[in-house]
């Protein structure tokens, strides 16, 4: 697996809607100032997204597909939502790798075959917990991210789950990417210390709003700032 280098910082630019840099255009501009920060990948929503990323950097990207209930197995959950991404131009598909039902039934491994075979790109497989990572392995996933660790049992702690990174790191034999609440230098470095082969941030450096919420927080709730670890 060398579409990233070991030691990567990929950059993920997503914006939903009620964000106002919910465009392609928006994210084309994020993915830009990425690389020029020094990023070695991107990762990003939808065909729209990936297409116009993919039009102004040559930079790996890592696509997926937000479809169906945010609830539920909503990132790339079919092979067919996995289709335009690729056509797109992305390099390699993420999706949900984590044991829950999946929408149209069929076995993680069946998606992910099809995705090798018809569409010839690798897969990372975004999950939640160390069984997650080992099935999706199983099933042949080629990159096992901790992207959904936090979010699909309502506990979301505030920082990264280096603990799971670590967990997953002496498990498996292929490259472990560390996803999700990723927000400081020293976060970095402790799931780099974990293991991780390459580390993806977005929130903290894609999402303005999000980035503006916390400080005024701070403003109003300083207790809480100085009681986080
Ligand atoms: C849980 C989920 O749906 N995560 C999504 C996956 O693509 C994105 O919304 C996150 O922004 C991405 O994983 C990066 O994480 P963070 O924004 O925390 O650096």
């Amino acid at each position: 697996m060398t579409i990233f280098e070991p030691g990567t910082l990929v950059v993920s630019c997503q914006a939903g809607p009620g964000n106002p840099f919910f465009s392609p255009e928006a994210m084309a501009l994020m993915a830009r100032a990425a690389q020029a920060g020094g990023a070695g990948g991107i990762r990003a929503n939808g065909a729209a997204d990936v297409a116009a990323i993919r039009a102004v950097t040559d930079l790996p990207i890592i696509g997926l597909n937000k479809v169906g209930d945010p609830d539920g197995v909503f990132i790339t959950p079919t092979f067919s939502s996995a289709v335009e991404i690729v056509e797109a131009g992305a390099d390699l598909i993420a999706l949900d790798g984590t044991l829950r039902p999946r929408p149209d039934g069929e076995p993680l491994a069946r998606q992910i075959q099809r995705i090798h075979d018809e569409l010839g790109v690798p897969v990372l497989a975004d999950v939640d917990s160390l069984g997650a990572g080992l099935a999706a392995r199983a099933a042949g996933a080629d990159l096992i991210a901790t992207t959904l660790s936090g979010y699909t049992d309502g506990s979301t702690p505030p920082g990264p789950d280096s603990g799971l990174v670590k967990l997953l790191v002496a498990e498996l034999d292929c490259p472990v990417v560390a996803e999700g609440r990723i927000r400081t230098p020293e976060d970095v470095r402790a799931v780099m210390d974990a293991g991780a082969y390459a580390v993806v941030v977005g929130t903290a450096i894609t999402n303005p709003m999000d980035l503006t919420a916390r400080l005024v927080e701070a403003i109003s709730s300083p207790e809480v700032w100085r009681s986080s670890p």
